[in-house]
């Protein structure tokens, strides 16, 4: 079968280009409209029952899986992902619609014990309102479902705002949410391309507005949050990683090697988890940087829509030029390049390719000790003690995601307790899962998503106070 282009979808009607506000396609990015839109819908909404949105997540969800080849094509055609990664991304953000199906059901209140014994305090949890969902580019998908998902189960509405570069998975979302039940201004969805800044600011300031959550860079996260200062909205932030690889002497090398791979070339290393730092204990640094480089020259770099590639393009210029400023600051600081090293185009392709990478002899002086490569960069630092590696990985400003690699379990127990960051690894290269609660510490910001605590995120707290004496 040759290459799979817009015309072999099944579904030609999940391929949209324009906004989505109030269940009408639309041109323009029109945040007000869009928040008045989820605004009145939010009214009827909030009193609909959790069995209800459950039922509407479900079938969502089952959607999701009917048209999985069609979600597959339409995310590699736009993000550039293998359409082996694409179909993995439709799978994992569609968990999240049925995780959060769960959910939504147990969104319990307590009993408080009171100190008064003619005093009674119960809580209730309720949707906070409409929620601003800003999406970026490296997974489309999951990231709308997974804030979404969260969103409906509470009994929010929302505006969702994907990235620039990838808008057309999350429409194809808003085609299968409608079709799913959810009620007319549920799920609208404004575009932007330049002018992401006023968009930005808008859903910021709208004070129909309730709730954000954003996952992008740490800068635009920033930014976000004092531009939200003024309606003091509740955020959730999932922002830019550093994640430590640790690989200590007593790892299994196939372990290692195979987590590496999984942590480092998922979406061509693009991810907000993905392992930027390698730190390789002295005594196995030479046989780990072997085995690790001899398996990444067998990963086929080229076309994601072809049969046996590993490593797709990048989805922007701006990467390439980002991923080799960092090669080339790594070499002024004497790094060796062992393999890879340059932008290139495999098979005359055009678009954004980097060679896979491999970078040995780390100075802590390279930029990438700071900061993040998001590309398939491998920088492999040595280290002699558990100490001085603790020390080193939690130096920056930022914890997302980790990853340790050992057979020794107190040790496994010391280093993971003592990291910095929301989420450690073991013996794994992998954090997603819809049942795990995925954030971050420090400068990644705060909140989780997934997991038991993600639909917290959407919902507030209210207490009654009673007077119970006879
Ligand atoms: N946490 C993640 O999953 C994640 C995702 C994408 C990018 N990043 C980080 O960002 C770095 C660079 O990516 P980039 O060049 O796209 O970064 P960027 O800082 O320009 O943009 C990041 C995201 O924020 C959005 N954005 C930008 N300005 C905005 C504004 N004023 N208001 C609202 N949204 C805005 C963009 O659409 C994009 O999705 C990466 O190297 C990585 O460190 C992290
Ligand atoms: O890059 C951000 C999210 C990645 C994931 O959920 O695995």
């Amino acid at each position: 079968m040759g290459l799979r282009t817009l015309s072999d979808l099944h579904r030609k009607d999940l391929f949209q280009s324009k906004g989505f506000i109030n269940d009408e396609w639309m041109g323009a990015a029109d945040v007000d409209h869009a928040a008045e839109a989820a605004h009145t819908a939010f009214k009827s909404f909030k009193k609909t029952s959790a069995r209800q949105r459950a039922k509407w997540l479900r079938k969502w969800y089952d959607l999701c899986i009917e048209n999985a080849d069609d979600l597959a094509l339409i995310l590699t055609l736009e993000n550039g992902k293998t359409l082996a990664e694409a179909k993995g991304e439709v799978l994992y953000g569609a968990s999240f619609l049925d995780w959060f199906a769960g959910e939504a059901e147990r969104t319990h209140g307590e009993l408080i014990p009171t100190a008064n014994l003619n005093q009674r305090i119960i809580t209730m949890k309720q949707p906070i309102g409409v929620a601003a969902l800003l999406a970026p580019w490296n997974f489309p998908i999951a990231m709308i479902t997974r804030k979404a998902g969260a969103a409906f189960a509470a009994g929010c509405t929302a505006v969702v705002k994907p990235a620039g570069e990838t808008p057309l998975s999350c429409l194809a979302q808003a085609v299968l949410a409608k079709e799913a039940g959810f009620p007319k201004g549920c799920m609208n969805v404004v575009l932007t391309l330049n002018n992401v800044s006023e968009v930005g600011e808008a859903l910021c300031k709208s004070k129909l507005i309730k709730k954000l959550s954003f996952t992008g860079s740490t800068r635009v996260g920033k930014l976000l949050a004092s531009q939200c200062a003024g309606s003091l909205k509740k955020l959730s932030l999932e922002l830019g990683g550093n994640s430590p690889f640790i690989v200590f002497d007593d790892a299994k090398i196939e372990t290692a090697v195979e987590a590496c791979i999984m942590a480092k070339f998922r979406n061509s290393g693009q991810t907000c988890v993905t392992a930027n730092r390698i730190f390789v204990q002295d005594k196995i640094y030479d046989a780990f940087a072997e085995a690790l480089t001899e398996k990444i020259k067998t990963l086929k770099v080229g076309d994601g829509r072809e049969d046996g590639v590993f490593v797709g393009p990048m989805t922007h210029e701006r990467a390439v030029e980002k991923a080799i400023g960092h090669i080339n600051d790594a070499k002024s600081h004497g790094a060796s390049v062992i393999l890879g090293g340059e932008a290139f185009q495999p098979n005359n392709l055009k678009g954004y390719f980097l060679q896979p990478t491999v970078l040995t002899n780390m100075s802590e002086k390279a930029l990438t000790t700071r900061e993040e490569v998001f590309a398939p960069v491998v920088a492999l630092y040595r280290f002699k003690t558990e100490e001085e590696v603790l020390e080193k990985t939690n130096a920056v400003d930022v914890g997302l995601g980790s990853f340790i690699i050992t057979e020794n379990m107190p040790r496994m127990w010391r280093v993971a307790e003592a990291l910095e960051v929301g989420m450690v690894g073991v013996n794994i290269g992998l954090l997603s899962a819809s049942e795990n609660p995925f954030g971050g510490v420090k400068e990644s910001g705060y909140g989780r998503e997934g997991g038991r605590q993600g639909i917290d995120e959407y919902l507030q707290i209210k207490s009654i106070f009673m007077n119970v004496a006879s």
